[in-house]
C-alpha cells in the first residue's frame, strides 16, 4: 500500500463521519452553545450545517465567509450554512474531503431551527443510501430552555417531540432561575423531561455541563475502541424504577412512565397506570385523538385545563425477553410497526437475540416509519443475552406494542387470548401478510 508523505491515514474505505443534530425550540440556545463548544479541541474539524428552514437571519458571529459558501470558524473548525438541500451540503462536504480541499471532516453538527422536527433529518440521511455509508447517526441534542421551557413544552407539540427523540437533552439558562422557586421550577421541569424522555442525560449549560464530549459520541460504537457499547446506547436501565437483571422467564419486564402530569406534582398523587389495557375514558376534549383499535389509556379527570396533553401520548418503555426472537418474526413485528403505526414511533432502538443465530445480536434503530438497515454485532456486548428495546412512541400505548412483540416472536403461550387476538385480527394492515 502506497502511503503519500502527507496522507495521515491509509487509502480504502473511510470511517463512517458522525453526524449530530442540534435542535430546541427558537430562542432555546443553539448557536450560543455551540458557538461555545467549538472552541472545545474535541470539536476541531467539525463542519456545522445551520438548516435554514425558516427565516432565521445568520447571527453567527463568530464566523467569517470564506469563498463558495462554506464559512470558517475563527477556531479553525468549518462551517457552512445551507439554505435548503441538505443532502447536496452533505454530499458536497464528502466531495470536498475525497478531493482534498478539506484536509479532515471528523465530524458534522446540523442545527435546526427552532420548530422543526428532527425526524425528517434524521430520514436524510438514513434513507440515502451513499449518505448511509458515509456518514453515521450519531446524537439527537435537544436543548430546552430553562425559563420558557414548561410553556413551550405546554404549548407546541414540537417542543415536546423535540425533547422526546433526544439522545442528550440540555437546560439553559438556569443560571437565571434564582432561588427556592428558581429552583423548584427547574426540578419540576427536569422531571417533566425525564417522564417524557427517561434514557436521555440532562445537562446543564450553565454547569459546564454541555461538552463536547457529553453532547457527542452517543451512538452505538464506542467512538474510541469503536466496539458497540449496547449497554450506554441503549440505556434502558434509565427506563426501570430500579435495575433488573430477571433471567428468569421470556418475558423479563417492562416498564412504563406516567406522562399526566401536573407541574411540579411529577411524583404526587396525579399518577396513573397506563401499563394496564386501553380502556376507552372517552376524550372528548381531545378532538384530534385517533381512536383504532387501542385508545388512549388513562383518565385525564384531574387534569381540568389538561395542559399536558401534548405528554399525555408520549410513552417511553422498554420491552425485554429472553427467549430468542426468530428472524422472520423480528422482521414481521417491524415492518408491522412500522406500516401501520410509523408516524406514532418516535424512536426505536434494539438488540435481538436471533433464534437462528442467538449469538450474534442484531441492532435495531428506527424513527418513525425509517429503520436503520439492522446490524449484525459479532458478539453479545456484555453478558446480558437478552432483547432489549426501547420506544419513545406517540399516541401508541405500551401494551399494544408489547402485546404485538410478544404476539410476534413467541413469548405468549399460542393458546392465549391475546396472542389469538392479535394473529386473527388483521390489525388493520392493508396489503401485510405473514410471510
Ligand atoms: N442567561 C442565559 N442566556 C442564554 C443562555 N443560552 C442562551 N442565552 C441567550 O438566549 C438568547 C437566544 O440564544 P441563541 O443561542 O441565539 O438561541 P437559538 O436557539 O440559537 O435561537 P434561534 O436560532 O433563534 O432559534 C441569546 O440572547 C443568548 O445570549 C444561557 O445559558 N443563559
Amino acid at each position: 500500500m502506497s502511503v503519500e508523505p502527507t496522507a495521515a491515514q491509509p487509502r480504502g474505505p473511510k470511517p463512517p463521519i458522525p453526524l449530530s443534530i442540534v435542535t430546541g425550540f427558537l430562542g432555546a440556545g443553539k448557536t450560543t452553545l455551540l458557538n461555545r463548544i467549538l472552541k472545545d479541541p474535541l470539536m476541531a474539524d467539525t463542519a456545522v450545517i445551520i438548516n435554514e428552514f425558516g427565516d432565521i437571519g445568520l447571527d453567527h458571529l463568530l464566523v467569517d465567509r470564506a469563498d463558495d459558501g462554506v464559512l470558517e470558524l475563527s477556531s479553525g473548525c468549518l462551517c457552512c450554512t445551507i439554505r435548503g438541500d441538505l443532502i447536496n451540503t452533505l454530499e458536497d462536504l464528502l466531495r470536498r474531503l475525497d478531493n482534498g480541499r478539506m484536509e479532515k471532516l471528523a465530524r458534522v453538527v446540523i442545527e435546526t431551527t427552532g420548530l422543526a422536527d428532527p425526524a425528517p433529518i434524521l430520514h436524510t440521511v438514513m434513507l440515502h443510501p451513499y449518505l448511509m455509508l458515509r456518514y453515521r447517526l450519531d446524537s439527537v441534542v435537544t436543548l430546552v430552555d430553562a425559563v420558557n421551557g414548561m410553556s413551550t413544552l405546554d404549548e407546541h407539540v414540537e417542543s415536546v417531540r423535540q425533547a422526546a427523540v433526544a439522545d442528550r437533552l440540555v437546560l439553559t439558562k438556569t443560571d437565571l432561575l434564582a432561588g427556592a422557586e428558581g429552583q423548584a421550577a427547574l426540578a419540576a421541569l427536569q422531571a417533566r423531561l425525564r417522564s417524557l424522555n427517561p434514557g436521555a442525560p440532562q445537562l446543564l449549560a450553565s454547569q459546564g455541563e454541555a461538552d463536547a464530549a457529553r453532547l457527542f459520541n452517543a451512538g452505538l460504537y464506542d467512538p474510541a475502541s469503536k466496539i458497540p457499547d449496547v449497554a450506554r446506547w441503549l440505556n434502558a436501565e434509565a427506563y426501570e424504577p430500579k435495575p433488573a437483571h430477571g433471567h428468569a422467564h421470556g418475558h423479563d419486564h417492562h416498564h412504563h412512565h406516567d406522562h399526566g402530569k401536573g407541574h411540579g406534582h411529577a411524583h404526587g398523587h396525579h399518577d396513573h397506570d397506563h401499563d394496564h389495557d386501553h380502556d376507552h375514558h372517552g376524550h372528548a376534549h381531545h378532538g384530534h385523538h385517533d381512536h383504532h383499535h387501542h385508545g388512549h389509556d388513562h383518565d385525564h379527570g384531574h387534569h381540568p385545563h389538561d395542559v399536558n396533553r401534548h405528554d399525555d401520548k408520549i410513552r417511553a418503555f422498554t420491552l425485554a425477553a429472553s427467549r430468542p426472537v426468530p428472524a422472520a418474526a423480528l422482521e414481521m413485528f417491524i415492518d408491522l410497526l412500522r406500516s401501520a403505526h410509523g408516524p406514532k414511533l418516535l424512536r426505536v432502538k434494539g438488540i435481538i437475540r436471533i433464534a437462528e443465530d442467538p449469538e450474534r445480536p442484531v441492532v435495531i434503530h428506527g424513527v418513525q416509519h425509517v429503520f436503520h438497515p439492522p446490524v449484525t454485532l459479532p458478539a453479545w456486548p456484555d453478558a446480558d443475552r437478552r432483547s432489549r428495546l426501547v420506544f419513545i412512541t406517540s399516541d401508541l400505548p405500551e401494551g399494544f406494542v408489547r402485546r404485538l412483540f410478544d404476539a410476534f416472536t413467541g413469548a405468549l403461550q399460542p393458546d392465549t387470548p391475546d396472542a389469538q387476538a392479535m394473529t386473527s385480527n388483521p390489525l388493520a394492515i392493508s396489503g401485510f401478510s405473514p410471510r
